[in-house]
């Protein structure tokens, strides 16, 4: 029997972004070049969330927030953390690491791990559109794939 409700069914993925203000000359590339990829790979903005936080630290819990609401699919972390004269690089570091890590494994949806974690800002702007790529759109197309391996495992089960 097929009960057509007439309710529309999002076609679409629906993804979430959080990303850290701080170093935000970095961030905001990462940002860019994650919106471009998600479009070219089909996601209409309106599928998109986006959560600004102000630094690498406070990604974790905003990730379980969102992670947690139910109203995405899956979501990309992304954060620029640059090493200054203090320990306090490794501290962020291990901070947003750890809370992500256990986030994408123990967490209802995928987290893509978009920080990163350079000595200096040359490194880091490399890899936001420099040489080195943009991670950002690397996540992009890395929540794209685990999404469609996570439907046909989904699939598989009887
Ligand atoms: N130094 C960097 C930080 N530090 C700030 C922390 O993330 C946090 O916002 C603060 O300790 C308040 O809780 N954050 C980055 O994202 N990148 C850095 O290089
Ligand atoms: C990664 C950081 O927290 C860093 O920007 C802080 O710089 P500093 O160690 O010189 O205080």
């Amino acid at each position: 029997m097929n009960n057509f409700t007439g309710k529309l069914i999002s076609q679409h993925k629906r993804i979430g972004i959080v990303v850290a203000q701080f170093n935000e000359l970095v961030t905001s590339r990462l940002l860019e070049g994650c919106l471009s990829q998600l479009a070219l790979l089909g996601i209409p903005d309106a599928a998109i969330t986006i959560v600004h936080v102000p630094g690498a630290i406070e990604i974790p819990r905003e990730v379980k927030l969102l992670g947690d609401s139910n109203q995405v699919d899956g979501i990309i972390a992304l954060g620029a953390v640059i090493r200054g004269e203090t320990a306090h690089f490794d501290y962020v570091c291990q901070a947003a690491t750890t809370g992500l890590s256990s986030l994408t494994l123990n967490g209802p949806v995928p987290v893509m791990f978009g920080v990163l974690t350079t000595d200096n800002t040359e490194q880091a702007l490399a890899r936001a559109g420099g040489k080195a790529g943009n991670k950002g759109s690397e996540c992009a197309s890395g929540l794209m794939q685990v999404l469609t391996v996570e439907s046909q495992i989904a699939g598989m089960k009887g």
